[in-house]
């Protein structure tokens, strides 16, 4: 099968060294270093799916039209890549694979007559240098979209993903990519105090901040009406119990999403960026929460001050002390 990969970074690059292993013919589109890197040796994959040294079709946009894409830029990216091969992506079922919860409109806003799906991925990859991605955590990948059952086309990509690495498609797509939001609470502590995902979680303080966080947007959540979707051994019931909780208590479900992540050094996809000395993906993170709460009538001082923080170290190019983390909580 012809499958296009936009953004071959991080995941996209696992996605497309994954499929051409699978057999498929992938072309993907990068930019910059990264194709640069791409096409001189193709995309080198190493960690949890094994090493594989891929050599794909690229280029800056895509030069035919495939018979699937998946869309794999960070969210602030994603208007200008889908724009840049819309000529190629019409009547195609297009996947996006983002975290945040804008990433399926801004599609179908471009692409009217796509099929559009969204793709929310657990699996932890690191973007070591151009053209060189380390996953660190194998994990499912969930495939959906609207909040009814999973349809059929729903059905029909993920047994052909799954090919490369293995897809489930869900039900109520929608609110599991408000779970996924609530995963994603993971990356920016991490960012901030320029530590691994693990290191963090292993900190009593900063494990603290991160399911205040998280306590936070399942709250903002529930005050919008959310009904969030089973991913990763979450749902709403047992959302729901985890906002009532203390953080005393409520610390054990970052505790265990670290446990489950292993103990490769996974950075997150928000710190990958602030390493590259790139703008992040906060704002459709955190800053989507603020947003959400603002729209809710009600506040989100925790996600609000992250957000914050996040763009602080962008700003000035160097981490933060973990005392000003640990402020977020006094403040
Ligand atoms: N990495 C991970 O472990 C996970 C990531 N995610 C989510 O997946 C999405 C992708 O993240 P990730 O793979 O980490 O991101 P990366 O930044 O590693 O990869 C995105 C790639 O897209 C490229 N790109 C951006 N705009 C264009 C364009 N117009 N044309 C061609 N290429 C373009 C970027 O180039 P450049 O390098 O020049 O910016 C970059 O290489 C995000 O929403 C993220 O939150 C979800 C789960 C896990
Ligand atoms: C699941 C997790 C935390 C994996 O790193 C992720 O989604 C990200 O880094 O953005």
């Amino acid at each position: 099968m012809r499958i296009a990969v936009i953004g071959a970074g991080a995941l996209g690059g696992t996605f497309a060294a994954l499929l051409a292993r699978a057999g498929h013919d992938v072309e993907v589109t990068a930019r910059g270093a990264g194709l640069d890197a791409i096409r001189e040796h193709g995309i080198r994959l190493s960690g949890g799916y094994g090493d594989a040294d891929v050599r794909v079709a690229s280029g800056p946009v895509l030069t035919r039209r495939p018979d699937l894409a998946l869309v794999c830029t960070k969210a602030q990216d994603a208007r200008e890549a889908i724009s840049m091969n819309a000529e190629h992506l019409g009547g195609i079922p297009v996947v996006v694979v983002q975290n945040g919860l804008d990433g399926i409109a801004t599609a179908e806003e471009l692409l009217p007559d796509a099929e559009v799906y969204g793709a929310a991925s657990i699996i932890a990859a690191n973007y070591t240098e151009p053209g060189v991605v380390r996953v660190t955590t194998t994990a499912t990948s969930y495939l959906g979209r609207g909040d009814g059952p999973a349809d059929e086309g729903a059905v029909r990509l993920a047994g052909i993903l799954s090919q490369a690495t293995p897809f489930t498609a869900i039900p109520n797509f929608r609110g599991a990519q408000w779970t996924k939001l609530v995963v994603n609470m993971l990356n920016a502590v991490p960012a901030i105090v320029g530590r691994s995902v693990q290191e963090v979680l292993a900190d009593r303080g900063l494990r603290r901040v991160v399911a205040a966080a998280m306590r936070e947007t399942v709250r903002v959540g529930v005050a919008r009406g959310v009904r969030f979707g089973a991913l990763q051994g979450l749902d709403d019931r047992g959302l729901r119990r985890f906002a009532r909780l203390p953080l005393l208590l409520g610390q054990l479900l970052p505790w265990s999403m670290g446990v489950r992540m292993g103990s490769v050094p996974n950075l997150g996809s928000t710190q990958q960026s602030l390493r590259r000395g790139q703008r992040t993906e906060i704002d459709y993170l955190n800053g989507a929460v603020v947003r959400q709460a603002a729209l809710a009538g009600v506040a989100a001082p925790v996600n609000a001050a992250l957000t914050a923080l996040v763009h602080e170290v962008e700003d000035a190019g160097a981490s933060l002390p973990p005392a000003r983390v640990l402020a977020v909580l006094s403040d």
